[in-house]
């Protein structure tokens, strides 16, 4: 299997990607498509910062993989660049607490972290809210997967500090852009009223793309990714209709790569079909590895206690978990809570003989790719 370039095989030093960092999670696309509306609507929503004032509070919904992050990172770029407004986006399903939140904002607007023997949570909005008026800036936050939020109920905390930040400090401005991709959440109506009272967002929904917009984003991200003629029109539209089965354009961004990876394995200059349908058996869990990465340890052994015992009462799913953590049974519930919003477990009531109703639980995957990625 040397390298002859007439016989179709590639050579050590030869590889099918021209540029393999354009298929990784942090790629920033240079052309972003198919979100015009979306991206006028956030426009819209952000352009009083520009002018000084306090911008407009926005809740974004939409399935997961469907562009929503990388709106708001496009805009907020731009304004960096183009204005003084500052821009802060905290990722809150890893800041998932109204202190850590404003950890994460304090970091931004002061270039530094806050002190680690921790102060209280009046002075770090104190600090914050000081700055911003002494510097005459105004603050955009956007609190992305705010959904976790709601998990850990610190969303009506952290938007109550937010939303009033002008009343306990006057002269802040600080708008909000909420980022939710549970679409089973109703953001505005799970909050307290005390904060609806004063949270009337724009807002904006980000669809599904269909076939045709997957094929035509993931065409220029193929070009740019890899040699000509490695990709072919038959197996791109394949690798888009299995895209279009979650939406999560994630998927196909995975499928690009290793499908890739798996010709480069067979020494290929193409990728076939084949290669595009056996990376599917692993991109398809893309969505899965996500919520398994943002879950703490035990909200982790219960995922690894519920695949290990697929199947088993939920009696003897908590006391093996509780073996395991030495976590009572409140924090269990609160954890099956959280893992059934996220789509991870399923739960049922049902009548128990001799018990009343009692909840069934069961993982919503089959366990081995579970453990497989816990374990990995
Ligand atoms: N219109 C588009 N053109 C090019 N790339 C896109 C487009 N929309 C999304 N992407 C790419 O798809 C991936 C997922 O997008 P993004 O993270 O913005 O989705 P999201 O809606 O925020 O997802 P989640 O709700 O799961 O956080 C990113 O790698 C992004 O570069």
């Amino acid at each position: 299997m040397t390298g002859d370039p007439e016989d179709g095989m590639l050579s050590w030093d030869e590889s099918v990607f021209r540029d393999e960092h354009v298929f990784e999670i942090d790629y920033v696309p240079e052309t972003f498509r198919h979100r015009e509306s979306q991206l006028e609507s956030l426009k819209y929503a952000l352009r009083p910062a520009a002018r000084g004032s306090r911008p407009l509070n926005t809740v974004v919904r939409g399935p997961p993989g469907t562009g929503k992050t990388t709106s708001v990172q496009k805009l907020f770029s731009e304004l960096r660049a183009q204005t003084d407004v500052r821009t802060v986006r905290v990722n809150c399903q890893v800041d998932s607490t109204r202190y850590a939140v404003f950890s994460r904002i304090f970091e931004s607007v002061f270039d530094y972290e806050p002190p680690s023997s921790g102060i209280s949570f009046k002075k770090l909005f104190g600090q914050i809210a000081d700055r911003l008026v002494e510097e005459d800036e105004v603050l955009a936050v956007a609190l992305d997967d705010v959904n976790y939020l709601f998990y850990e109920n610190e969303a009506s905390d952290a938007l109550y500090s937010l939303l009033r930040a002008h009343e306990a400090h006057a002269g802040a401005k600080v708008g909000v852009i909420c980022v939710s991709s549970d679409l089973s959440l109703s953001v505005i109506e799970e909050l307290d009223s005390r904060v609806q009272s004063v949270f009337r967002p724009e807002e904006v929904y980000f669809p599904k793309y269909d076939v045709d917009e997957v094929v035509d984003i993931l065409r220029e991200r193929a070009e740019r990714g890899f040699h000509d003629g490695v990709l072919g029109a038959a197996e791109l539209d394949r690798v888009a209709e299995l895209t279009a089965e979650s939406g999560d354009l994630r998927v196909g961004i995975d499928l690009l790569r290793r499908a890739g990876l798996n010709a480069e394995m067979r020494a290929s200059r193409t990728i076939s079909v084949d290669d595009v349908d056996e990376a599917y058996e692993k991109s398809k869990y893309v969505h899965l590895s996500r919520s398994l990465r943002g879950l703490s340890d035990s909200e982790t052994a219960l995922v690894a206690v519920l695949a290990e015992h697929d199947g088993e009462q939920a009696g003897s799913v908590y006391e093996a978990f509780h073996e395991r953590t030495d976590l009572g049974y409140t924090r269990y519930s609160e954890i099956v809570n959280k893992l059934d919003q996220l789509g991870l477990v399923e739960t049922e009531y049902a009548e128990v003989e001799g018990r009343g109703r009692s909840r069934s639980i069961s993982l919503a995957y089959d366990p081995e790719p579970v453990l497989e990625r816990i374990e990995g």
